[in-house]
Parts: C-alpha cells; structure tokens; sequence
C-alpha cells in the first residue's frame, strides 16, 4: 500500500481543545498526557492535515485539516493555538525548540497552500 500521506513533522506535545460553552481548555481525549503530533502532507491533492495520537495507547486526539488562510497564533513560546470550522486546538509544547519546529513546519505547509 502506497500511502498518500507523508509526515513532515512529528513532535510530541499536550494538544488542548478549547470548550467554549466553560471558557476553558480541556485535554484532548480527556488525557493528560502527550501525544504524537505531526503533519501529513497529502501529495497528491496538495493538503495538509494536523494528527495527533496519545502515546500512551495511540487513541487521536486531533484531526484537523490545515486549510488555506489558517491564522495560526504563537501565543506564548511553548503554547500554540489555531481554529477550524468546529473547534479551537492548542498545542503545550515540551520547549521552545519544539514550538519553533511545529510552527515552522505548520507556517511552510500554509504557504504552499
Ligand atoms: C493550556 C492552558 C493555557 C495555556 C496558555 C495560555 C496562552 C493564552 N491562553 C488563553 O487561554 C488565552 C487567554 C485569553 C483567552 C481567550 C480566548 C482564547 C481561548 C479560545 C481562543 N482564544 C483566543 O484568544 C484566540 C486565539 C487565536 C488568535 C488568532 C488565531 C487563532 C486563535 Cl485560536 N482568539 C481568537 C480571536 O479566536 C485564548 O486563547 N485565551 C492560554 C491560557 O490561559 N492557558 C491557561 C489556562 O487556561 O489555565
């Protein structure tokens, strides 16, 4: 089987989903715990998508496509948070380092949308 979709980054981090009706983050999967976080790029039609798993038992926790005008907001050096049409994803990343390689990763998928 010849996947279509190919990670192009992979970094682990605590993806939170933002519940608007209590104004506050919940952890995704209702897990604290880390997860697997990487984006697939989809070669054939150009698109991308966000995919996280829990490294504890691989449940996803996130699968979010990244569509063109994504306004992705580096709110802090290690929390990172975007929109879709459904809900609000943010990313509590392990260091900056990390942060600063998901963000590049997310923000090069963005441009070549
Ligand atoms: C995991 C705990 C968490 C850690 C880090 C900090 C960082 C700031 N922060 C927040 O929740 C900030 C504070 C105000 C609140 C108000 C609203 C929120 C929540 C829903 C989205 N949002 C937007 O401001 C969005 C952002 C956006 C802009 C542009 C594009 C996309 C987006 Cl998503 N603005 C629009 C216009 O959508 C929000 O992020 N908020 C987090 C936070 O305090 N904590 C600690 C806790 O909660 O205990």
């Amino acid at each position: 089987y010849i996947s279509m979709e190919h990670p192009v980054c992979n970094i682990t981090a605590s993806v939170m989903i933002y519940d608007n009706p209590e104004k506050k983050w919940v952890h995704a999967g209702n897990s604290n715990s880390l997860s697997r976080v990487q984006i697939y790029h989809h070669t054939q039609n150009n698109s991308y998508r966000v995919v996280g798993r829990l490294k504890a038992d691989q449940t996803v926790v996130i699968n979010s496509a990244i569509l063109k005008g994504l306004k992705y907001n580096q709110a802090t050096p290690t929390f990172h948070q975007w929109r879709d049409s459904r809900q609000v994803y943010g990313l509590n990343f392990q260091s900056e380092e990390d942060a600063q390689s998901f963000a590049s990763a997310m923000m090069s998928a963005l441009e070549s949308l």
